[in-house]
């Protein structure tokens, strides 16, 4: 796919990997429609973007993903600011194991609410023009991230989430492939003030820092040109794509026939 011309929403845009995400996409040509609940980050990012990229190629539209109300007046919006979706990156998440509930309202109902708000824009069933969604879910979403077991459990949802979608999308010819990436731990807000994050599993926070050190942190960056690759190639569908810093694997997964 190429993306000059094309449209892209972004939810978490305003920082870390989801900016990283932005960058990437406008580098090649395409729109792109910022969505986060953190307004003050977005208008400052939104002021540097339309000094690099013009004033035209970006808007930047509160949303909290919690909310399908909002996410589908962003859709609304979009559409009519320019004339379709035709890319969508599920990619605001959080880590609260406390707050375990908004984690998986966040990280895996805020994923299905904007693909099923996203159909009515893209599916070719229903005069969209097909496209592409890549959803971020995690190394968490493949195996258990011991420190954080409800983190753990919505990215494996997005994980299968995702597949299923690819496989219904295909079944029913909307015209939208699905996939999703897999980062092990990147350098951004999400790893600040830890400690807090892990509630009462902070005393696994050691063995976790044990498994950043063997691993390797990643930049942002280094994810966004996963998620590039996944958008523009267009033999990809109902992947999941692993991304640590010595390199990147396409998953396996056992067969269900
Ligand atoms: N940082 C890491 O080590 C890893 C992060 N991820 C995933 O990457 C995604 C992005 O996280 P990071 O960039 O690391 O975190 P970040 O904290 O730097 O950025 C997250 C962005 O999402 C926004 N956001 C949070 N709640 C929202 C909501 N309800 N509605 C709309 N926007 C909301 C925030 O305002 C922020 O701009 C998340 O899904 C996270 O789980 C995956 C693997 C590793
Ligand atoms: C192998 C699974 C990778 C999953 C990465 C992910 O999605 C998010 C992880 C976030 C936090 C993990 C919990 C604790 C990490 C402990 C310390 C982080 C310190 C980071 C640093 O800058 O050294």
């Amino acid at each position: 796919m190429v993306l000059t011309g094309k449209t892209a929403v972004v939810t978490g845009a305003a920082m870390g990997i989801g900016k990283a995400i932005t960058e990437i996409l406008l580098q090649n040509g395409a729109k792109v429609v910022l969505l986060d609940v953190n307004e003050t980050a977005a208008k400052s990012l939104l002021e540097d973007l339309r000094k690099q990229h013009g004033q035209d190629r970006t808007l930047f539209l509160s949303c909290n993903v919690e909310s399908e109300e909002q996410i589908k007046a962003a859709f609304q919006k979009t559409v009519e600011t320019f004339g379709g979706i035709d890319i969508l990156c599920n990619n605001a998440g959080i880590l609260n194991e406390g707050e375990w509930e908004k984690t998986v309202s966040i990280n895996l109902l805020g994923v299905i609410r904007s693909t099923y708000a996203s159909l009515q824009h893209m599916n070719k069933l229903t005069g969209g023009r097909g496209g592409v969604i890549v959803n971020t879910a995690s190394m968490a979403g493949l195996g258990p991230l011991l420190s954080c077991p409800v983190y753990t459990a919505t990215k494996h949802g997005v994980v299968g989430f995702t597949r299923a979608m690819a496989a219904a999308s295909a079944a029913s010819g909307y015209g939208i492939r699905y996939n999703v990436i897999c980062p092990s731990f990147v350098q951004t807000e999400l790893l600040d003030n830890i400690t807090l994050k892990l509630g009462q599993f902070s005393h696994l926070e050691d063995a976790t820092q044990q498994l950043v050190e063997v691993l390797g942190i990643l930049t942002p960056s280094e994810v966004a040109q996963c998620v590039f690759e996944l958008v523009t190639d267009e033999t990809k569908n109902g992947e999941a794509l692993m991304i640590f810093p010595k390199g990147k694997q396409y998953i396996t997964f056992p067969s269900m026939q």
